[in-house]
Formats: structure tokens, sequence, C-alpha cells
């Protein structure tokens, strides 16, 4: 885990996210206060339990990018899941215990993708021998193979196509749930098949090219240990893991009328994975004990205080995200790292199209879109993304007939664009 201070957590999401200091400070704080954890002696380590996050805003204003820009800097297992999508009908208790599955899933392949990478060179090396046997058989002449590894390495044969044999292997393969069984019992079929059958080997067609990837992660497969990546994952998920919770205000209320499960029941079922249970998963079971829950929702209509108690305890920061003015939005579109603007600007000069903003167009561009999420509905910042693509429509459908120009938009073109639909309440409520 990096060991950034609060500071440098909330510079780092600066680079990302506007405004919303706030928010920004709790969870540098709670990132802090695991890394804290971690330094304790084990007997008290155990003891200190996160302080789970309740994040309070209209939709589109960063809640769900300040968290995943948080895991992806700490590096940790990430979830978002929608609250509401356990009061459907069909839904069973323990089916919020899948949030924890599917954690540990996602812990798996960040875990295995960094194990890769460490034994990359190896597997590189191990991969191009096998290509090359692929290429002038095993019994070539050294000379031989190394006037072809020449050849590889400079591109020349990456056309050419080989037969190589890959191994089915389990990584990614999907375990098959036995109905009636409990959660997390689950029989991974090409698992067992492996184990039986030593690996199923598969011939396969394909360019040198494409080849070596292929090779290269079964390559990199051999050299690291799958257990160990499990119990490295089961630790990564355990101390590090952060559960995005959307919408919980929506399961405030007190029952649903129509039919589907009790929005209270969801908030009882929740309550055991945030307080701390032990989840059985296909890969051995999970302490959930100090995972960090970020919950989030608007809260237009239910209130913090319409949660059950429990719930509310295990919930104790409460940060309040502020909806976006036209400021907000400027700097939104010009700011950070991968603004939406310089998306555009690079996506257009893959066509070889210059394309540039005045400050005028971007002032233009934040007043419609705050225009019309007043008049219409209020997405957030999510309304750049509609307004945009509709402003460089035209530009997008033509770029590649238009390489070596440069195109400035400026504030005149963004109104002739859009001034129209955007007084036009009915209109806009299809288009923008
Ligand atoms: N303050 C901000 N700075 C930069 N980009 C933002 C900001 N707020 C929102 N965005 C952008 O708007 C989009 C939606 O934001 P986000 O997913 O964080 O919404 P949210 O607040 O979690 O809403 P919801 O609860 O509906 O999911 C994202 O692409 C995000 O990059």
């Amino acid at each position: 885990m990096p060991d950034f201070s609060p500071r440098e957590i909330v510079s780092e999401l600066d680079r990302h996210i506007v405004g919303q200091k706030d928010a920004k400070r709790a969870v540098a704080i709670a990132l802090r206060n695991r890394w804290r954890r971690l330094q304790l002696d084990p007997s008290l380590r155990e003891e200190v339990l996160p302080k789970n996050i309740l994040m309070i805003g209209p939709t589109g204003v960063g809640k769900t990018e300040i968290s995943r820009r948080l895991a992806r800097l700490a590096n940790a297992p990430f979830v978002k899941v929608e609250a509401t999508k356990f009061t459907e009908i069909g839904y069973v208790g323990r089916d919020v215990e899948q949030i924890v599955r599917d954690l540990l899933e996602v812990g798996i392949s960040l875990v295995r993708t960094q194990r890769r990478k460490d034994v990359e060179a190896k597997a590189h090396l191990a991969a191009e021998e096998r290509v090359l046997d692929a290429l002038v058989g095993t019994s070539a002449s050294p000379s031989t193979r190394d006037a072809f590894r020449k050849k590889l390495r400079t591109g020349e044969l990456d056309d050419k196509e080989i037969e190589v044999e890959l191994t089915a292997t389990a990584a990614g393969a999907g375990g098959m749930e036995i109905p009636g069984m409990p959660g997390g019992q689950v029989i991974n079929l090409s698992e067992m098949m492996q184990k039986m059958m030593g690996g199923v080997k598969k011939t396969r067609r394909v360019s040198v090219k494409d080849s070596h990837d292929l090779l290269t992660a079964e390559e990199a497969d051999k050299l690291i240990d799958q257990d160990k990546i499990v119990a490295e994952a089961i630790g990564a998920v355990e101390n590090n893991g952060i559960v995005f919770l959307d919408e919980i205000d929506k399961i405030c209320a007190k029952d649903g009328r129509d039919g589907s499960v009790s929005r209270e029941g969801v908030q009882r079922d929740l309550l055991p994975l945030i307080e701390g249970t032990t989840v059985s998963t296909k890969h051995g079971p999970v302490k959930t004990d100090h995972i960090l829950f970020i919950a989030s929702g608007a809260f237009h209509v239910a209130k913090p205080s319409d949660l059950l108690p429990e719930l509310q305890g295990r919930l104790p920061i409460r940060v309040e995200l502020k909806p976006l003015d036209k400021d907000d939005f400027r700097r939104i579109l010009t700011e950070p790292q991968a603004s939406l603007i310089k998306q555009y600007v690079a996506l257009m000069q893959t066509e070889g199209v210059t394309l540039a903003f005045t400050d005028d167009a971007v002032d233009a561009i934040a007043e419609i879109a705050v225009h019309v999420n007043a008049t219409v509905e209020n997405i957030g910042a999510r309304r750049l993304q509609t307004v945009l693509e509709r402003i460089l429509d035209d530009i997008s459908f033509s770029a590649p007939d238009r390489s070596g120009e440069t195109l400035t938009v400026d504030g005149a073109a963004v109104r002739a664009a859009l001034g129209d639909l955007a007084r036009n309440t009915d209109l806009s409520r299809f288009i923008l």
C-alpha cells in the first residue's frame, strides 16, 4: 500500500476532480488511517475498524469519481454497487454477499496483473523461445534460431501465421453455482478438469504478432504461483478493499409498496457486511471487518437519519458534495488531467485535425450545460458530455476528410450549434 500523506492524496485527487474539498479530505484521511492501522501491533490492529463514509450530494458531482480515483491511487480492489439492485424481485438475502465475492475477483485480477508485470521480462523471453519453436522447429541449429530471433525482434515476421499450443487456463473461466447450495459453494469446472488432466491443451493458428501476448501471459502464469495470488488477493481485499454503495438513500423508505423486497430488509442484510462478517467464496473465506464502505446518495427525500440506526452508526463520517456551478463546469472542461476537452483534442489529433477551443467557447459550453441542467434535469457534470458531443458532431464525422486543418471552436460557434436547442426545453430533453 503506498504511504501517501492525506495532503498528497488530496493533491493527487485534485488532478482529476474539481472542487469537492471536504469529500477529498475525508477519503484521504480514511486511506491514511488504513496505512496507520497496518503499522500497528497485530493485536491492536484487529481492533481498529474503518470509519466508513457517507457521501451526500446530487448526481454527477464526483462522488463515484473520487472513490474510484482513491482506489486506483491506493491500488485497492474496488467495486461500485447500486443499493437499489437488492430491492429487485427475485432477491434473496444473501445476495449482498456477492459484493464481497465480486470484490475478490477484482482483487485477484489486480494482483495477477501486478505479478505478471514482475515476471514479464522472463516470460517475454520464454514466449520468444516458443514462437521460435513454432517457426523453425525445436531441432533447428542455433544459428538458424538466432537469425530468426533477429527477424522476430525487428517485427519482420509479425504477419506470419504459426500454430501454438495454449493451455485453456482456469483463469477467468467462470465457475458454476449449484442451485440450492449455499452461496460460495461453487464448482469451477475448468479448474477441476485442469486438476484431472494437467491442463487442457488447445492448438491455435495465430499471427506471430498476436501469439506473443498470448504466450507471454501463459509463460507468466507458469512463473507465478496461483495459490499465492489468491492468498494475496484475499489479504488485499480484507485490508485494502473499497466498496462504493450508491443510492443508499433509495433504500431508506420503510417498505417497497410494489411487492419488491422491503428496503429496510436490504439495510438489515447490508449491515453484517459493514459491521464485519466472514463471507465464503470459492477461493476461501473473506473477512469484511476492515473493508472500507463509502455509501452515497442524493438524500433529496429521505435523510441520513432515516437509515437504520445501526447503519447510521457504521457510517460515521458525513461529507456533503456541492452542486456544480458554471465556474466548476468551466474548470472541469479544461483542468483535469484527462478533461473532456483534452480528450477530444487528442482524438481529433489522430485524424491530423488540430482542434482548439477559445475561452469564450468553454464559457458558452458551461453556461449551456448549467441552463439545461436547470431546465430539464440536473445530471451534474455528465451534462458536459452530451453538450460537447452535440457541438462536435459535425467535426467528428468529417474529421478524416479534414486532415491538416486547424479547427477553432469559439463562443459564437457553440451558441450557433446549441443556442436554439438549449432554449427549447422539450427538444433538449431528447437531444442534450
Ligand atoms: N467535480 C468534478 N470534477 C471533475 N469531473 C467530475 C466532477 N464531478 C463529476 N465529474 C465527472 O462527471 C461524471 C459523473 O460523475 P460521478 O460518476 O462521480 O457522479 P456521482 O456523483 O457519483 O453521481 P451518481 O451518484 O449518480 O453516480 C464522471 O465522468 C466524472 O468524471
